[in-house]
């Protein structure tokens, strides 16, 4: 059993509009209704392709309730954990030449004791027996940035692999602390953590290197467009697929790391499956998770050992 933990949960509202005009009145063409949050996203495409899991967030309020009611049509597992302050709905607006814009809402504050209950809530699972924990997503106002480092801890008293994919101060205290079996940022993600531009294949395997060196075992970097780069002690790979045009961008990196987590093997068998699907869910509207039928695994190209002075651009 895979679970998730979100501490930031959202209801995701998307709507598709021919062309956004900014300062007047849009009208959508369709819209779209998806239990969201990074974590979740992950338990929703692992549950589409039979992978046991379970989703860990807060639940406030009516859309706590709506979220949770959503999750269980999908056949989702979860285990909500009551917080005060009302789940958050962020919006998405897609547009038909492929452009999405994304307002993320901040979210309800926790309490001290409301972020324990949250933390208590995965030991719970530890204790049933999971397997992996995937922490993921935002922190809330009220969580420290070191909320992350405290999943690490306990994953590590279980003897059960912590994966993060989360950004900014919280992503760079989890590395510093070390721990963590994978991270999954995206090329900007990581240029933000080491502090530098990341052009080249060569400059984002030194920054996933710096990485592993403060005690992450391994990197998965997804490059949006341009596929993903994997780095682990046995070396690195590349993989990505044909240009397609993307239907909805969000939630593809929640995918891709579904897709890497979704079964054991060796990295590049995993680096090809998590590329094909996050690719599958551009195609899919709003955060809709990708399910066996939508996934090509053999448009996916691997390579391994990629040419470090390749430009990102050109993969
Ligand atoms: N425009 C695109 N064309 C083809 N594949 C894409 C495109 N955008 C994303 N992908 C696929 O989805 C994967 C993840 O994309 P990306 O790097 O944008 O994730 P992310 O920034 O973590 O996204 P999110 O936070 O919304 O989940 C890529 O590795 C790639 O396989
Ligand atoms: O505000 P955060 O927690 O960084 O990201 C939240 C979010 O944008 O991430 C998912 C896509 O990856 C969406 O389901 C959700 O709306």
């Amino acid at each position: 059993m895979i679970v998730t933990l979100t501490p930031n949960p959202s209801l995701d509202r998307a709507l598709h509009l021919d062309r956004l005009v900014p300062g007047e009145v849009n009208r959508a063409a369709a819209t779209h209704l998806h239990p969201g949050g990074k974590g979740i996203n992950v338990s929703r495409a692992l549950a589409c392709h039979g992978v046991p899991t379970r989703a860990v967030l807060p639940s406030g309020g009516p859309d706590g309730d709506r979220l949770v009611a959503l999750l269980a049509a999908q056949d989702v597992l979860a285990r909500p954990v009551p917080v005060a302050g009302g789940t958050r709905s962020n919006v998405t607006l897609t547009e038909s030449s492929g452009a999405t814009t994304k307002i993320n809402a901040p979210g309800p504050a926790l309490s001290l004791a409301e972020v324990d209950a949250l933390l208590d809530a995965v030991a719970g699972e530890l204790d049933a027996g999971a397997t992996a924990v995937v922490a993921a997503g935002s922190l809330p106002a009220g969580v420290d940035d070191a909320f992350f480092t405290r999943v690490a801890d306990l994953g590590a008293r279980h003897g059960v692999p912590v994966v993060l994919d989360t950004s900014g101060a919280p992503l760079a205290a989890a590395v510093r602390h070390g721990g963590l079996a994978l991270v999954k940022p995206n090329d900007e993600e990581l240029a933000e953590l080491v502090g530098r531009d990341l052009t080249t294949v060569g400059d984002v395997l030194a920054a996933a290197a710096e990485v592993r060196a403060a005690g992450t075992a391994a990197v998965l970097v997804s490059l949006g467009a341009h596929g993903a780069l994997l780095a682990t002690a046995a070396g690195s790979w590349w993989a990505g697929g044909p240009a397609l045009v993307p239907v909805s961008t969000v939630g593809a990196g929640d995918s891709t790391l579904a897709g890497y987590l979704a079964a054991p093997g060796e990295p590049a068998d995993r680096l090809r499956r998590a590329v094909a699907w996050g690719r599958a869910a551009v195609l899919l509207p709003g955060t809709a998770a990708p399910r066996p039928s939508d996934v090509h695994l053999s448009e996916v190209t691997v390579v391994a050992e990629p040419d470090p002075s390749l430009a990102l651009k050109e993969l």
